[in-house]
């Protein structure tokens, strides 16, 4: 464990500071300086995204404080990937006490697919409030500025912030600026004005706003209150960041420039490395990257659908079948949705498969099942991958058309079924495995291994992989000197140290 993952007092604080930065001279005095307080919703695919955040605007030499439970701190930063794991030590975790929380599993054979077992992870962490308006307070009286940066659903616990003069605070969303616009859009109302209406039955022709499906079974009611309980806090903000990037999502960037224009949006991402560092191995390789290099190029299809995701038997055995009945390469990352405390592992769940599937396909060496926890990034970025089965978390929608690989799309719940619109229609990069229309029915063996094929085998499946691609390159494009992830980053970084 890096050294400065244990909470440290102030003190020591700033002595760790001070030898980070300092490059034998004494360039801070604290006063002098800005300083970034992260703020995590204590989910993985939220806590990944702002790690990985706060890991780039450490590179500009800014102090960063990364804030939450023990637990969750210690899963973002075990479940790093892309990157040296060392220059965590560069980081300030702070490790704020919380009422010990019930961890339950997650219910596999349960009607909709949100996981509500989360719940009492996120309510303990609703009570970070008052540490974290105490850090608040005490980085305002030695830092020239403080900077929050926090997950929408954290709004409430920053709310303190507000009453610090030299403290602002950024929401930060965890989901694509497409989502976004249709929410923003959907909770407008009857305020709208007419000349936003005709743009946006213009786009509407032009297929920038796609038809979407209604939120309907997307959330669970108490997920839902917990989002509008933040809303009358988040009117404190100075701005809104997204982990996305105008060279793909300019238009909904500007849709909601137009909708909610009292505000900054940055687009700063992605978030995720495009190109992995070698050092991120933490020394060996895992076993399916070995498998991989075997392999042909882009001759894998990669199965996962991220860490919210529990199947009933059923669903795997039929999802089972339909993979060997394709007869292509693949990755399959089985396992239940996490824990609210990952570290809880009393109970866990192991899930069957059918008999004698997982020797056979292992022994002809078409496929491999993963358990634990899979090095996602680094696979998505082996050549032999050539198409990735995802749920359409954000994450896994950056991940995957960052490293150039289309998607068989396959939502489970909150913004995935329309991450699978965006994937599919708007940036034509996928293909549908259910539509959420039939988001209560079983998923056939057949339409597994119809889709898979279709991905994997034929000309259509070439053509999405040749504009994934294509997608890979404008994103790495954007983030050279001059490109518009760049620019973005770099006035960020400007703004905030003004
Ligand atoms: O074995 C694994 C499983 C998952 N992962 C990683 O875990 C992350 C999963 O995040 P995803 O966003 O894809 O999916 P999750 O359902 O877990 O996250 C969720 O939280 C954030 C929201 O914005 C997402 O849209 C939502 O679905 C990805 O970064 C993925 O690379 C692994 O690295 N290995
Ligand atoms: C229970 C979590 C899983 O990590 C739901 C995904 N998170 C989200 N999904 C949809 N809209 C959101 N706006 C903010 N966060 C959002």
């Amino acid at each position: 464990m890096p050294s400065s993952y244990e909470s440290s007092p102030m003190a020591s604080n700033y002595n760790s500071h001070e030898k980070v930065h300092n490059n034998g001279t004494k360039i801070f005095q604290h006063s002098q300086v800005v300083v970034v307080v992260v703020v995590p919703f204590p989910a993985q695919g939220h806590l990944n995204q702002l790690l990985h955040l706060s890991r780039i605007i450490l590179s500009y030499n800014i102090p960063i404080h990364f804030v939450g439970t023990a637990t969750h701190n210690k899963q973002a930063i075990v479940r790093a990937q892309g990157w040296d794991p060392k220059s965590v030590a560069n980081i300030h975790i702070h490790d704020f006490n919380v009422p010990s929380f019930s961890s339950p599993l997650p219910n596999p054979n349960a009607t909709t697919k949100f996981p509500s077992h989360l719940l009492p992870s996120f309510e303990a962490s609703s009570k970070l409030r008052e540490p974290v308006a105490n850090l608040l307070q005490n980085l305002s009286s030695v830092a020239k500025r403080v900077v929050v940066i926090y997950d929408s659903l954290m709004a409430c616990v920053v709310q303190d912030a507000i009453h610090i003069a030299n403290c602002e605070s950024y929401t930060f969303h965890s989901v694509s600026a497409f989502t976004m616009f249709l929410y923003f859009l959907d909770t407008m109302g009857n305020g709208k004005d007419k000349a936003f209406v005709e743009k946006i039955s213009h786009d509407h022709s032009n297929n920038i706003i796609p038809e979407v499906p209604s939120l309907e079974g997307c959330f669970s009611t108490q997920f839902i209150d917990l989002i509008t309980s933040q809303y009358e806090f988040h009117k404190f903000s100075k701005g809104t960041i997204y982990n996305t990037t105008r060279a793909i999502e300019s238009p909904y960037m500007e849709l909601i420039e137009s909708i909610i224009s009292t505000k900054t949006h940055w687009a700063l991402g992605p978030f995720n490395p495009t190109v992995i560092e070698k050092k991120s191995y933490k020394g060996n390789k895992h076993f399916c990257m070995e498998w991989l290099d075997k392999k042909s190029p882009r001759s894998v299809i990669y199965v996962s659908f991220g860490t919210t995701t529990a199947f009933s038997d059923e669903q795997i055995k039929e999802l089972a079948i339909g993979l060997e009945q394709s007869k292509q390469n693949f990755i399959w990352v089985l396992r239940d949705a996490d824990k609210g405390d990952i570290f809880d592992v009393d109970e866990v769940r192991k899930v069957e498969l059918p008999k004698g599937f997982e020797e056979r396909v292992e022994d002809e060496g078409v496929g491999l099942i993963v358990r634990d926890w899979a090095p996602q990034l680094e696979i998505l970025g082996h050549p032999s991958i050539g198409g990735f089965m995802s749920h359409c978390g954000w994450n896994s929608c950056m991940e995957s058309i960052t490293m150039g690989v289309p998607i068989a799309a396959w939502p489970m719940h909150s913004d995935q079924p329309r991450n699978r619109v965006l994937v599919t229609e708007v940036l034509k990069v996928g293909l549908v495995v259910k539509d959420w229309a039939h988001r209560n029915e079983l998923v056939t063996s057949s339409s597994v291994e119809s889709v898979v094929k279709r991905l994997m085998a034929t000309k259509e499946g070439d053509e999405m992989r040749q504009r994934a691609m294509n997608l890979k390159s404008v994103i790495l494009k954007s983030k050279d000197e001059g490109g518009v992830s760049r620019v973005e980053m770099d006035s960020f970084i400007a703004h905030i140290t003004r």
